[in-house]
């Protein structure tokens, strides 16, 4: 998917909300647990009860891993179910890969050949040859972490040197590697405030904002500050969506829970003068 087919459905959802498969065995609700792939069933419920409300997935693939091969089974089902049933959703493996060139692009293999993702995060500590490979695949994305939304982003993220902060150097030296066509950067919902000096450094691409929800960020925030054109935003929770519900009736609490945000996004695209 291209960045003007991702605005697109951003536009027609009026939404840009991305719902996190982070499906944890031990939290699911209990009836699904005698399914052969409760995994995979209770993503399947989400899915269908969330699809139109949001424009992104992303599972996290340390749910999936978790669970050995069964747990890649049932993330591989997902993908395809998605894929068989919402062909426009935008896809993201969120497995924060990044490793010796050779390395990476096997994992670029595993996530754009093998499963069909859209886009993988990517970690940017080992430089351009480590996130390169994944740059090679036509419409496919690296989302290269910038500033995180946990409490250990100030152990390093914000070191400065001559003036210039840890992320942003990141962001400056990484934007050369690749184009707002084929990078994406991960910026925590906790740390809006950052996304003004952000948006002087990578203007037009799009972001992954990962911490409203559980994590206590602020969704307005995120959109007085970081909101573009193009909207370039993609506003992920996870926990506060596919675990609103705990009974049978799990997938109308994501629902509802999805619409509350969806909603809250429509009247912001709305002011910006998007959708
Ligand atoms: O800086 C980051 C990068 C990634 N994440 C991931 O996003 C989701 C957030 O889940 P919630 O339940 O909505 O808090 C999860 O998969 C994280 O690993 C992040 O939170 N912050």
């Amino acid at each position: 998917m291209n960045s003007q087919e991702l605005f697109e459905q951003i536009k027609i959802k009026k939404s840009f909300l991305c719902v996190g498969l982070d499906t944890d065995k031990n939290k699911i609700p209990a009836h699904l647990l005698d399914a052969e792939d409760p995994i995979y069933e209770f993503n399947k419920a989400i899915v269908d009860a969330t699809h139109d409300l949001c424009v992104a997935y992303k599972p996290n693939l340390a749910f999936y891993e978790s669970e050995g091969i069964e747990g890649l089974k049932s993330l591989e089902r997902t993908v395809k179910y998605i894929r068989s049933n919402y062909p426009e959703i935008f896809l993201i493996a969120d497995a924060k890969r990044g490793d010796i060139g050779n390395t990476s692009k096997m994992y670029a293999k595993a996530f754009f050949e093998n499963m069909d993702f859209d886009s993988v995060t990517v970690a940017p500590y080992m430089g351009a040859d480590s996130v390169t490979p994944f740059l090679s695949y036509e419409n496919k994305w690296v989302i290269l972490l910038a500033l995180t939304s946990n409490k250990g982003a100030f152990d390093f993220q914000f070191m400065e040197e001559n003036g210039t902060r840890l992320f942003e150097k990141v962001l400056e030296t990484s934007k050369e590697w690749g184009t707002p066509e084929n990078m994406m950067y991960v910026v925590g919902a906790t740390k809006a405030e950052s996304l003004t000096d952000i948006r002087k450094i990578i203007p037009n691409s799009f972001l992954l904002v990962p911490g409203v929800g559980a994590q206590g960020g602020s969704l307005s925030e995120v959109a007085k500050y970081g909101l573009n054109d193009t909207c370039g935003l993609l506003v992920n929770s996870s926990r506060g969506i596919i675990y609103a519900g705990s009974d049978e009736d799990f997938a109308l609490f994501a629902r509802g829970e999805a619409l509350k945000v969806q909603t809250e996004m429509s009247s912001l695209l709305e002011e910006k003068g998007i959708a």
